[in-house]
C-alpha cells in the first residue's frame, strides 16, 4: 500500500509544528524520517498514522483518505510503534503482542490458531519467543521495545509506521529490527537519529527541518556533506561504502563547527 502525504500542517500549543509537508512511500518502500531534535518527525508520524488531524491538508494510504476511514479499517491496514508507551499492569509480554490481534477479532470471536500462530510469529521476528511469559513491567527498555514492535507485526498490518524503533536497543538488536522491517516489504515509514543506519535500511529518506520539508530522495540524493552542515550543523564526510551500496558517513567530531 502506498502512504501519500499532501501539504500537511499542524499547530499545538498555538506554534506551527509542521508546514507544508508532502511525502510518498512507494507499496513496499522502506521510507527514512530523518531531521534534528524538534524537527516534527514524530508529529508527522502521528498524523500519517491518523492519531492526530492535520489543520491542513491529508494523508492518503492506498489511494483512500484517512479522514474516511474508520478507527478499525485503520487498525486494519496501519500499526504504529511510539517513543513512549504506556506501562500495562501485570500483563505478561505475550499479553502486550496479543493486543496485536484486536482489529482482527469479531466482538464476539474467539482466540482462533491463526492469533496464535501471528502472535507466535511475532515474538520471534524480534527474538523475544523466550520472554513471553514475563512481566511486561519487568522487561528492560529494549526488550520493552522489541515487544512495542511485535505487538506491531501481529497485527500484519500493509503499513508500519515506527518512531525511532532502535533508540533503546543494542547494536545487535538495532541492526535485527532494521533488516526485519526492510525485508518485511511492507511499507514502513521509520524515524531514525542514525544517520548510517538511514543509509543502509531506508530506501529513500525524507529530511525535516524545524517542521519543513527540506529534501527527500536516495540515501546518495541526500545524505550530502552539505546536508550534514546545513541542517545537523556537523562536519562529516560522505564516501560511497566500500561494504554496500549507498553512501557511508564518518563524522569529524574535533573539526570546527560547520
Ligand atoms: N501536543 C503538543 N503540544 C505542543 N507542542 C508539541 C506537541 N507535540 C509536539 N510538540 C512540539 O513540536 C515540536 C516537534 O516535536 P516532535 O516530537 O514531532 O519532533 P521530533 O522531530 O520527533 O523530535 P525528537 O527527535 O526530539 O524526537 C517540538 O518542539 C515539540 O515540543
Amino acid at each position: 500500500m502506498s502512504v501519500v502525504a499532501e501539504s500537511l500542517s499542524w499547530q499545538a500549543g498555538g506554534r506551527q509544528i509542521l508546514q507544508d509537508v508532502s511525502l510518498r512511500a512507494e507499496p513496499g518502500e522502506t521510507l527514512g524520517l530523518i531531521g534534528p531534535n524538534g524537527s516534527g518527525k514524530s508529529s508527522l508520524l502521528r498524523l500519517l498514522a491518523g492519531l492526530r488531524r492535520p489543520g491542513a491538508g491529508r494523508v492518503e494510504i492506498d489511494g483512500q483518505d484517512i479522514a474516511r476511514l474508520s478507527r478499525r479499517d485503520m487498525a486494519l491496514r496501519v500499526a504504529l510503534v511510539q517513543q513512549q508507551s504506556t506501562t500495562e499492569a501485570n500483563v505478561t509480554a505475550r499479553d502486550v503482542v496479543r493486543l496485536g490481534r484486536t482489529p482482527h477479532r469479531g466482538a464476539l470471536a474467539g482466540w482462533t490458531a491463526a492469533d496464535e500462530e501471528a502472535v507466535a510469529q511475532a515474538l520471534a521476528g524480534v527474538g523475544m519467543q523466550h520472554a513471553a511469559t514475563r512481566i511486561w513491567r519487568t522487561l528492560s527498555g529494549g526488550e520493552r521495545q522489541r515487544i512495542q514492535i511485535a505487538r506491531a507485526l501481529a497485527q500484519k498490518p500493509s503499513v508500519l509506521f515506527l518512531d525511532e524503533p532502535t533508540n533503546h536497543l543494542d547494536i545487535e538488536h538495532q541492526i535485527a529490527i532494521l533488516r526485519l522491517v526492510r525485508d518485511l516489504r511492507l511499507t514502513s515509514v521509520v524515524a531514525l537519529h542514525d544517520l548510517n543506519h538511514a543509509a543502509t535500511f531506508c530506501d529513500r529518506i525524507v529530511v525535516l527541518q524545524k517542521g519543513r520539508h527540506i529534501a527527500a530522495g536516495t540515501p546518495d540524493e541526500v545524505l550530502t556533506e552539505d546536508m550534514l552542515a546545513r541542517v545537523f550543523s556537523v562536519a562529516g564526510r560522505v564516501r560511497p561504502s566500500p561494504y554496500r551500496p549507498g553512501p557511508e558517513i564518518h563524522f569529524l567530531v574535533d573539526a570546527p563547527e560547520a
